[in-house]
């Protein structure tokens, strides 16, 4: 077992029901096995990815000082452009090689939460380039419309209602992020990676990568298996936030990610998390006598931001004061 399980959820589009079940099989066994899987068969068309992928060749190429101008740092909800080395995702190598653009649930700035100065909610800071924030908020709601009918599977599999997480991710804090990984040479240092080792924070992780390559599993004997580009595809992946809502029924499995040598790379993972408010609390069937409730309930919120703290050096200043 050294590949990823490669799975075709177009039966949960079908009106008949009656084929769900086997794909929610497959996709509860994967996030046990592995927490990592692709998906095929998905409504997200490659006119849509082709789209998607020359906007962010256009951004990236923007001079330093005009993609400067929606600095994620300059804002409470982390929304914008990352410059090169803002994330460190292992702590034991240097900065991450790679820079970013981050977007979420589009909260107008005159909305009673962000009056309110509530957490992560905001409005979207877009470049100014034609079409731009059209495309982005539109894919934005397309792919929370696909983590949706992938927790719906989830949810049939641990055999809770399958609305259950409908109403959570309403207004969700998901994450929608483009990642450009500038060339690795020959003379790099060979500790610094596009993004380190580490673990997803939130739900479920809906990640489309180009065929440059360069993604790394951990698979659980330890060793690094690679990710590779699969046309039509995203991988899907567990994070921390599932993992403990589940109670480790399923798995949130390291990752990371070697930049090709000579050549750039681009990525595009949308991080579906549910409403700040929603409660992070052991889930239906996933303790018992046995196997007890290991975790603390907390907040969506509560935990994503705790986690952006431990990888944003302004972060951990911002919450020290
Ligand atoms: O760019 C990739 O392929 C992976 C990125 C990633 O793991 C992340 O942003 O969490
Ligand atoms: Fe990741």
């Amino acid at each position: 077992m050294n590949s990823l399980p490669i799975i075709d959820i177009a039966p949960l589009y079908a009106d008949d029901a009656s084929a769900w079940p086997a794909v929610a099989e497959q996709i509860d066994r994967a996030c046990r096995d592995w927490g990592f899987f692709y998906i095929v068969g998905h409504p997200i068309s490659s006119e849509r990815i082709d789209a998607l992928l020359s906007a962010a060749k256009t951004f990236f190429a923007l001079p330093a000082e005009e993609k400067l101008r929606i600095d994620i740092t300059q804002t409470a909800h982390h929304r914008g452009y990352g410059a090169i080395a803002t994330e460190q995702l292992d702590p034991s190598k240097p900065s991450d090689l790679k820079e970013t653009f981050d977007m979420g649930f589009h909260m107008p700035a005159d909305h009673p939460e962000v009056l309110a100065g509530k957490p992560l909610r905001g409005p979207n800071r877009h470049p100014d380039l034609p079409g731009w924030a059209e495309l982005m908020e539109q894919h934005y709601a397309d792919m929370q419309d696909l983590a949706r009918t992938l927790l719906r599977a989830m949810a049939m599999a641990l055999d809770i209602a399958h609305d259950f997480f409908d109403a959570r991710f309403h207004e969700p804090i998901s994450v929608l992020r483009m990642i450009h990984y500038p060339p690795r040479h020959t003379a790099s240092s060979a500790e610094q990676q596009g993004a380190g080792a580490h673990t997803d924070y939130g739900c479920i992780t809906l990640l489309y990568q180009d065929d440059a390559g360069g993604l790394q599993v951990r698979a659980r004997g330890g060793e690094w298996i690679d990710a590779p580009p699969l046309a039509g595809s995203f991988v899907v992946n567990i994070g921390d936030m599932l993992a403990r809502w589940s109670n480790d029924r399923y798995t949130s499995t390291p990752h990371r990610v070697i930049s090709p040598l000579g050549v750039d790379r681009y990525s595009m993972p949308f991080f579906a998390e549910p409403h700040p408010d929603t409660l992070i609390d052991c889930l239906p069937n996933c303790s018992s006598p046995d196997n007890p409730a290991k975790y603390q309930p907390v907040t969506s919120a509560e935990y994503l931001l705790s986690r952006f703290a431990d990888t944003y050096a302004y972060r951990r200043e911002e919450a020290q004061g």
